[in-house]
């Protein structure tokens, strides 16, 4: 038996990217193919590391290698990623920003921010994130570095801020450069200036992701970062009642206007049922049923899933380790379900820009 390339990357051409609608060949995702005897390896390039189809994809893969080539290949697949981004990169070396915005405030947005960032990087990418939340900055309690100062020095006359380094990502919040205890009265240019510095004065390397925390509600934050750099995407986190749906309702309508314009990747329910700990497979719909998928169903944008309302979520925010760190708890599972979920959605939309580069 002789194998060839051909009959190979023949054999892949049957096999489709499930969110990209088109086969692997044709959207160059298949490398390294490599053929001795009856031993066959290649790679197959995804467009991000957090891909929930990547073992479904591995096995669409294996199956097609062995029907259309033959039963016998001795096959070594390769699973790896090159994370994609739209083609207006605004941050040097920063493939995509996500905004983390909700209508209200308290609906859990750091929360969600938090460990989106960290269950991207679990997956193996490069992860920044910034807390723009200037009332309310709580990234530095939810990391347990309350009094941490980032370094800032001189490199050509230019300011260099160096994030400060944790649990994996590097991360920058406006609180560390605040006195926690003293009201900062903002003013819409100094909040302009403040976040553009968090971005363009800091030295974040290159990065797949850059989380990007926002105040609640919609102000001078959101429009200097819609209108400074190109955001791959925005994920909208509310929580049951109707008061806070409406407000969320609100939020989506400026990502969607004209002028701001950013992709929306999709609705995050938080609280969305009280379960006790002790009675894990009980829900109780304190706050109302299913409101986030109802509006996701309503405006046509993705639902991300549901987090509910679990004590060990807030416990693990104010002890400075969260939640998604502790193994075995299955609101880790929960949260990195949701983050394997943004993912794929930056990747849906990357590919659907005509702007995109990285898929070929
Ligand atoms: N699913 C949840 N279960 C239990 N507690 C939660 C959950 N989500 C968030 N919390 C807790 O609720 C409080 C508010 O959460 P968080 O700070 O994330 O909200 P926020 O929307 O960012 O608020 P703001 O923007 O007003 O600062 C925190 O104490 C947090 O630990």
């Amino acid at each position: 038996m002789s194998i060839t390339r051909e009959q190979v990357l023949k054999a892949l051409s049957y096999v489709e990217d499930p969110d990209l609608k088109k086969d692997l060949v044709t959207l160059n995702m298949i490398e390294d193919v490599a053929i001795e005897g009856n031993r066959v390896s290649f790679s197959v390039v995804l467009t991000t590391p957090a891909c929930p189809l990547k073992s479904m994809i591995e096995n669409a893969c294996r199956n097609a290698i062995l029907h259309f080539v033959s039963k016998d290949v001795e096959l070594h697949i390769n699973m790896t990623s090159r994370v994609t981004t739209p083609k207006n990169v605004g941050v040097p070396g920063v493939k995509n920003i996500i905004a983390v915005a909700s209508g209200k405030g308290g609906v859990g947005k750091s929360t969600v921010a938090v460990n989106l960032a960290l269950g991207l990087a679990k997956t193996g990418a490069k992860v920044g994130l910034i807390d723009a939340d200037i009332y309310g900055p709580s990234i530095p309690i939810m990391f347990g570095l309350e009094c941490a100062r980032p370094k800032a020095s001189e490199v050509n006359g230019k300011t260099r801020i160096e994030p400060i380094e944790k649990f994996g990502i590097k991360l920058l919040s406006i609180g560390f450069f605040t006195d926690p205890n003293q009201p900062v009265p903002w003013r819409g240019p100094m909040v302009s200036t403040a976040v553009k510095q968090l971005f363009n004065d800091a030295d974040w390397g290159e990065l797949d992701y850059l989380v990007v925390d926002l105040p609640p509600g919609t102000g001078d934050i959101h429009i200097t970062l819609t209108q400074t750099f190109p955001v791959a995407g925005a994920v909208i986190v509310t929580t049951p009642q109707n008061v806070a749906l409406a407000d969320a309702k609100k939020g989506i309508g400026m990502f969607m206007m004209n002028a701001i314009n950013v992709p929306l990747l999709g609705i995050i329910e938080n609280m969305a049922y009280f379960t006790p700990a002790e009675l894990p497979q009980n829900k109780y719909y304190i706050f109302g049923k299913g409101g986030g998928q109802k509006l996701s169903a309503e405006l046509n944008i993705p639902f991300l899933g549901e987090i509910p309302l679990v004590k060990s979520i807030s416990d693990s925010g104010d002890a400075g380790v969260p939640v998604i760190l502790q193994e075995g708890n299955p609101m880790a599972a929960a949260f990195f379900d949701m983050a394997e979920r943004v993912a794929q959605q930056v990747a849906i939309r990357n590919a659907k820009s005509t702007d995109t580069v990285g898929v070929r």
